[in-house]
């Protein structure tokens, strides 16, 4: 089987965690790789290619089969909702998508709602039967509350860090997160042997590697 594989990898966070979780599976993946500049770098003793992207492209290039798989947070896939198979839950890159207020926040009718992640916001508050504004931002969300831009945020939890540090308190947990191994559907036919090693072999460590 001399197919290369083409792995689109999140820039970011979550490149070290998986770069070490494919390490340990038997895949030579440099863990310093997005130290440099190089976007496609070429690892042909695992018989792959890899693609450094901006997490939240990771499913389109996935989608349209510039990448065969890729790795990517169920906080992207929920948002992005692009047609992929979800094949792994890798485990990395753990943290919770929550609705956060100010500790003395009070309903109001159609409240502000700011986030990087306005379908899932939207859904979320649809499903609770509660008309909301979504205000769409890119980054530093915890400040809508507190410079009166909106009334609530939905953004991720980690550690709480954030929160405590800016007088914040998480009122609802909305879903947990974590990395998911992803696959383009015309690729995991044509491709299936050389996935599925893949899966095989990240699975072999995976119960191991997320009890660290
Ligand atoms: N605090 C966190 N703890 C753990 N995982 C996180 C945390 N924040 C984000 N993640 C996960 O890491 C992914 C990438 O986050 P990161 O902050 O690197 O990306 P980004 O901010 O979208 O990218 P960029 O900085 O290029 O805009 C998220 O989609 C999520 O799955
Ligand atoms: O609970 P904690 O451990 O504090 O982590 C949560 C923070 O991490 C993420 O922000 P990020 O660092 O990606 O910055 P950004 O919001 O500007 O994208 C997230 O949006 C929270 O702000």
């Amino acid at each position: 089987m001399d197919e290369i594989l083409k792995v689109a990898m999140p820039k970011g966070r979550i490149y070290k965690q998986a770069a070490k979780l494919f390490h340990k599976a038997g895949l030579p993946i440099p863990e310093d790789l997005e130290e440099g500049r190089r976007l496609i770098i070429p690892v042909p003793e695992a018989r792959m290619e890899f693609i450094l992207a901006k997490p939240v492209d990771v499913p389109t290039y996935v989608e349209y089969g510039v990448a065969d798989i890729g790795v990517v947070g169920k906080d992207v896939l929920m948002e992005e909702n692009r047609n992929v198979y979800e094949l792994l839950d890798l485990g990395i890159a753990r943290c919770r998508m929550s609705v956060i207020g100010l500790p003395d926040w009070k309903q109001v009718i159609n409240p502000r709602v700011a986030t990087k992640y306005p379908n899932v916001a939207s859904q979320y508050f649809r499903e609770q039967g509660q008309q909301v504004e979504v205000i769409k931002l890119n980054g530093s969300i915890e400040l809508a509350p507190l410079i009166g831009l909106a009334d609530r945020i939905v953004d991720m939890v980690e550690t709480g860090q954030t929160l405590k540090e800016n007088g914040l308190v998480e009122q609802e947990e909305i879903f947990q997160i974590t990395s998911r191994l992803i696959a383009n559907r015309v690729s995991y036919r044509m491709k299936n042997e050389s996935i599925q090693r893949l899966c095989d072999m990240l699975q072999a460590v995976l119960p191991a590697f997320t009890k660290v």
